[in-house]
């Protein structure tokens, strides 16, 4: 196990800062447990005739954060996706190997893949929010499964917004419409609204990276207080980012899982130079 580190720890470029603040915020490095929720073995992926995803074998821990970095075009996002089965909606997509979530193969033809989707909830770059009031963008899934008793509805919507840190914001303009919030707090509806349905992991695609600092601060902060509840897996351009939010880290590179570890060790002792070389700005 790596210690938090400290001043005389070489950190690659990285703010001391953002390392120590996972320190006190208690986040220690742990190794990958035996407690698994989504695994991928020799997950291969081709777009037509050009092979995006090289055989990725990982395993993402259960109520941790995992974040994707690596240049752009590596595949981060294509392999999020392949987690809820996203990708089944590009017709050049072809898959191969396997993955599974609690150590069921979400490819078996049995896997109802609505229902795969509500487990794993997906929030993407942009804050995608439907042009609906505040109050029927999170209530939306549950409609969809048929919920009409107001009472519950009522509950969910709150419960969820709470957890999404926007209620206090959004509570005395609940039915006015959704793009009337800003940027940062249609973020945090679009992850209310993914929580609504009680999802077990959450894929986050850059989740911040349209948004100004203290909105970002906030949806980092959002993340912390959500992995008590669920498994979440990121895509992030930024570096600092992933050092503040994750517990873990996987390094993708030109398709293939390069290194994978607990954030602590990558980004201050990467086992690989291709990492090293990476995190320490020598290209990407
Ligand atoms: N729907 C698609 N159809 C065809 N090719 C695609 C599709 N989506 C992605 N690709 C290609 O797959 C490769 C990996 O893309 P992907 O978006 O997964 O990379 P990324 O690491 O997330 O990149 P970025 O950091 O720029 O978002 C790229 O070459 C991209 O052009």
């Amino acid at each position: 196990m790596s210690e938090v580190t400290t001043d005389s720890t070489p950190t690659h470029g990285f703010s001391q800062e953002a390392i120590r603040d996972r320190g006190r915020s208690g986040t220690e490095p742990r190794s990958v447990g035996s407690d698994i929720c989504l695994e991928t073995r020799d997950l291969k992926l081709w777009y037509g005739t050009e092979q995006v995803l090289q055989g990725i074998d990982i395993k993402i821990p259960r109520g941790q954060v995992t974040a994707f970095i690596g240049p752009s075009g590596c595949g981060k996002s294509t392999l999020l996706r392949c987690f809820n089965r996203m990708n089944d909606l590009v017709d050049s997509c072809q898959v191969q190997g396997s993955i599974t979530l609690d150590g069921q193969d979400i490819h078996d033809r049995r896997m109802d893949v609505p229902e795969l989707r509500r487990r794993v909830g997906m929030v993407f770059q942009k804050p995608n929010p439907f042009p609906k009031s505040i109050y029927e963008n999170v209530a939306y899934g549950l409609r969809l499964q048929g919920v009409k008793n107001r009472r519950k509805l009522d509950e969910v919507v709150e419960r969820s917004l709470r957890r999404a840190a926007l209620w206090g914001e959004v509570k005395d303009r609940l039915h006015e419409n959704a793009f009337g919030l800003s940027g940062g707090q249609q973020q945090r509806l679009v992850i209310a609204r993914a929580i609504a349905v009680e999802p077990e992991v959450l894929l986050l695609d850059e989740p911040a990276s349209a948004l100004d600092p203290l909105a970002t601060l906030k949806i980092e902060e959002l993340i912390f207080e959500l992995k008590e509840r669920y498994t979440i897996a990121i895509v992030t351009h930024n570096m600092q980012q992933a050092a503040r939010v994750s517990d873990f880290t996987a390094f993708l590179y030109l398709g293939e899982l390069v290194e994978f570890a607990d954030t602590d060790t990558l980004f201050t002792t990467p086992a690989q130079k291709k990492t090293e070389d990476y995190i320490t700005g020598r290209y990407g």
